[in-house]
């Protein structure tokens, strides 16, 4: 029950009287209700809800004035209505301020396909489509999307892309467009738009046009076509994402176009009804050897050749979403282009829906990270929220983590994902400490003990639950980078098991060249590691200085990221002063025992948690524990091959072998990249 309800428990709320100047529309009616629903401030105090214009209000930002919210928004009064609960929820004060969004616009990214499968998702089906093209909107399909929707606004996320970026053509079929009206319909009251993925061979395959190519007349008469319908039905309709020339989508490159013409013909389609255009820089090109590097080959010279309504959207590490990636280098290239940051909330290389990683300190290292592109302080989150260089639009966005299950995320706290990365996309310079402290608060205070009980609850609560517990989510992700892909390693996962758990020995026979072994970890007798300096690949070169001189010294180079950039031998001498072997050894022990000390702060948790959410949680822990066994057992005894060279006396000794270890790997599965 109380997971079901996310971090929005009901609340023992007291009477309240709202004033309204707003006319009453559906999102105010929502901002009112919410209040008289979760009221917690002084008994029948009275708060007013004023629209009014003011300039230092941006996009859907609000005031929070005496008694009241001020904003030129409806959206912006639910938010202000959010926040005072949220306040008032997690013991703090409600003062007076102004609370402005850093990004315009802050979605979500369904991977859902027509089906009723979610790539990469980990919580059941989708909650939008459904199996044998059931299209038809049931009650409880509503309830379900009006729920998800309060959950966005609750955080501020106001779009969602509702399905898969791999696209079907079906999605732009009238039939499917009515389920989409549906859906836009129950997110509509809660300030929430809909957007849709297309695939870019829509106007051949449906329209039965000869060609898709951008350039040609009628296909972009098509998309115009097609665009006109979407606003029919849905008139707050937000825009299109688009993945192009990628892992066997089409594009415009397929017409000898380029991204730019493509975007563009998109985005002229959108234009008059004020509609966006996400186009992916997630792309492969036959650029560059190093696929680290393509992405920014394939834009940079494009800057400033797209349309003011296109954004490029640039996940926040060079290759793919791994547990540590240094940010992309296009964040800080682009001038004269909108550019948003891609997070991916669904743990697809973080341990699925069993691993507890709270991924709010890998955004926050990502938009904290300085590019260097006008100088010191031009970090990530300022690159993309328009301060270093005007932006028409900003926006970011999470690739979601929801589906059927009823605790809506899989693992209990993966709900602190999709919450984190409300807060990050509301505010950019968040820290993860304080929101997973408001995450903990909203979802388990008083979960095994009604709220108003005794101060003496609320001292023992704090000591024995909020600290340990929201320390073991701080320590998560390094943890998870520790047993799986320390200093700098990446893309070594299994290519059986969905990327689930180790695998650096193999991939599928015909499988991309960049995507098999060892091309990532270059592992041998000579050392491991990718060598993007200017002997190497010469990654280092997209990123500005003094970071790219700092990046392609190994002196230098920060231990996070030296096997991104290096190829070092196994008795490099490191910081620490042990060779490179034995700092692979220490970190990957570190990881287990890091694990261990998670179960522990748990199993103490007990009495502050319901009996099923702890049951499921100590489950998924002792799971994850022995998952990092088999990560620092099979990484470590795989590099030994190479290292020829003992495992460190102070580690825990491999409880496995090698060649036990990679035949459960191999046994016959479902093949997937
Ligand atoms: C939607 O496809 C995904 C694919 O499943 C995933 O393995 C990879 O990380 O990224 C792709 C992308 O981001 O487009």
């Amino acid at each position: 029950e109380d997971g079901h309800q996310l971090w929005l428990r009901k609340q023992q709320a007291v009477p309240v009287k709202v004033v309204s100047s707003a006319t009453n529309s559906p999102v105010v009616a929502m901002a009112k209700q919410e209040l008289q629903q979760g009221w917690r401030g002084k008994a029948g105090a009275s708060v007013s809800l004023t629209l009014k214009k003011d300039k230092a209000i941006k996009y859907d930002g609000f005031r929070l004035i005496p008694n009241g919210v001020q904003a030129t928004t409806e959206a912006g009064l639910l938010y202000g209505v959010f926040e005072m609960l949220r306040r008032q929820q997690t013991g703090q004060a409600v003062s007076e301020g102004l609370l402005n969004p850093s990004y315009e616009h802050r979605l979500l990214n369904h991977w859902d396909n027509p089906d009723g499968s979610v790539e990469r998702g980990y919580a059941g089906q989708s909650i939008f489509w459904r199996k044998d093209n059931a299209l038809v909107t049931t009650a409880e399909d509503k309830t379900r999307w009006q729920q998800y929707a309060r959950a966005n606004a609750s955080v501020g996320i106001n779009g969602a892309v509702i399905n898969n970026v791999n696209a079907s053509q079906l999605i732009l079929t009238p039939e499917y467009l009515v389920r989409v009206k549906a859906i836009a319909d129950a997110f509509r009251p809660y300030g929430v738009k809909v957007y849709l993925a297309v695939k870019f061979t829509s106007p051949a395959l449906l329209g039965g046009l000869k060609t898709s190519d951008p350039l040609d007349p009628a296909v972009a008469a098509w998309w115009q076509s097609k665009t006109k319908e979407i606003y029919k039905l849905v008139p707050d309709f937000g825009g299109f994402l688009v993945k192009a020339s990628s892992e066997g989508q089409p594009g415009p490159q397929d017409y000898g176009r380029t991204h730019a013409d493509g975007a563009n013909m998109l985005a002229d389609a959108v234009k008059p009804y004020g509609g966006m255009v996400m186009w992916r820089a997630f792309v492969y090109s036959p650029n560059d050897k190093d696929r680290a590097k393509q992405a920014y080959n394939e834009f940079v010279p494009l800057d400033g050749k797209f349309r003011d309504n296109v954004i490029i959207q640039v996940k926040n590490g060079p290759v793919d979403f791994q547990p540590r990636e240094p940010f992309s280098p296009l964040f800080g290239a682009l001038k004269k282009t909108s550019v948003m940051p891609e997070f991916q909330i669904t743990q697809e290389y973080l341990g699925h829906a069993i691993d507890l990683v709270f991924l709010s300190t890998m955004w926050e290292e990502c938009l904290q990270s300085d590019t260097y592109q006008a100088g010191t302080g031009s970090t990530v989150a300022r690159c993309t929220d328009g301060s270093v260089y005007p932006q028409k639009h900003t926006a970011m966005a999470g690739v979601s983590n929801v589906g059927l299950d009823t605790n809506w995320t899989g693992h209990d706290f993966a709900q602190a994902n999709w919450y984190a990365f409300g807060r990050l996309a509301w505010n950019n310079s968040l820290k993860s400490a304080q929101i997973a402290d408001e995450w903990l608060k909203l979802t388990f205070y008083g979960a095994t003990a009604p709220q108003s009980a005794a101060p003496k609850y609320a001292a023992d609560w704090n000591t024995n639950f909020l600290a340990p517990v929201k320390q073991m989510m701080l320590d998560s992700r390094e943890t998870a980078v520790n047993y799986s892909m320390p200093l700098g390693l990446h893309h070594i996962m299994s290519a059986t098991r969905g990327h689930y758990g180790p695998g650096p020995w193999w991939a599928p026979p015909k499988m991309r060249a960049d995507w098999t072994p060892p091309y990532y970890h270059q592992a041998d007798s000579t050392g491991v590691g990718f060598n993007r300096t200017r002997t190497g690949s010469n990654a280092v070169s997209q990123y500005h200085e003094p970071l790219a001189s700092q990046l392609n010294d190994p002196q230098t180079c920060p231990d996070e990221y030296l096997l991104w950039f290096h190829h070092l031998p196994w008795d490099f001498r490191m910081k620490s002063g042990h060779t490179l072997w034995e700092e692979l050894g220490y970190h990957y022990d570190k990881g287990v025992q890091q694990v261990r000390q998670f179960q522990k702060v748990w199993d103490k948790a007990q009495p502050y948690v319901d009996a099923e959410r702890f049951a499921v949680v100590q489950y998924k822990l002792r799971s994850q524990s022995g998952n990092a066994v088999q990560w620092k057992d099979a990484c470590l005894l795989y590099f030994q091959q190479f290292s020829h060279m003992p495992l460190p006396a102070a580690i825990e000794p491999p409880a496995s072998n090698l060649d036990a270890i990679i035949a459960n790997d191999m046994r016959p599965r479902r093949q997937e990249n």
